[in-house]
């Protein structure tokens, strides 16, 4: 069984019942929680008001150079000696890909599609992601 740890928060991810425990609820279910593997929700994470103000504001200034943050309050690669090896690459390949993109098209939502969320270690949309593309001249 996996389970997630939410955020800074006391709370597991059950994902075969798909839902966030309370900590001390995942207790009473699991026991001790032996043989429970925890992982770090860096969904929550990133979603958690202490950590981040505002969590669902798009606010690029939050990660302007002089921004106090935490050094591991941003972990969409995870940290530590086990982070993604894939980091700069995805980094560099995403900056030039939305770069590229955004200067042809601007996106809008598909309110018929909307995405619907899938936990996993890096978040997911159950049924894709649609956008509508309009070119731009
Ligand atoms: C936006 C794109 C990506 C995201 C969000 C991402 C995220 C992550 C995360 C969170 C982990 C840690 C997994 C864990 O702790 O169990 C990881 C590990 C890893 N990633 Fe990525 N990754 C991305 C792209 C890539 C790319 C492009 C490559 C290869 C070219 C890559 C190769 C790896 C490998 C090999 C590991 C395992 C590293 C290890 O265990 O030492 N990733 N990635």
């Amino acid at each position: 069984m996996k389970a997630y740890v939410r955020g800074v928060h006391p709370f597991l991810f059950n994902t075969q019942a798909s839902k966030v425990l309370p900590l001390r609820e995942a207790r009473a279910q699991f026991g001790a929680l032996s043989g429970v593997s925890v992982t770090l929700s860096i969904y929550a994470l990133h979603h958690n008001p202490k950590v981040w103000p505002n969590p669902e504001v798009f606010d690029p200034s939050r990660f302007a150079s002089d921004s106090p943050r935490h050094s591991h309050s941003f972990l969409p690669f995870s940290g530590g000696a086990r982070n993604c090896i894939g980091k700069q690459f995805a980094m560099n390949e995403l900056k030039v890909a939305v770069a590229l993109t955004l200067l042809r098209f601007e996106l809008l939502p598909d309110p018929t599609r909307v995405p619907i969320p899938l936990p996993r270690l890096v978040f997911k949309s159950k049924n894709g992601i649609y956008l509508h593309l309009e070119k731009i001249h």
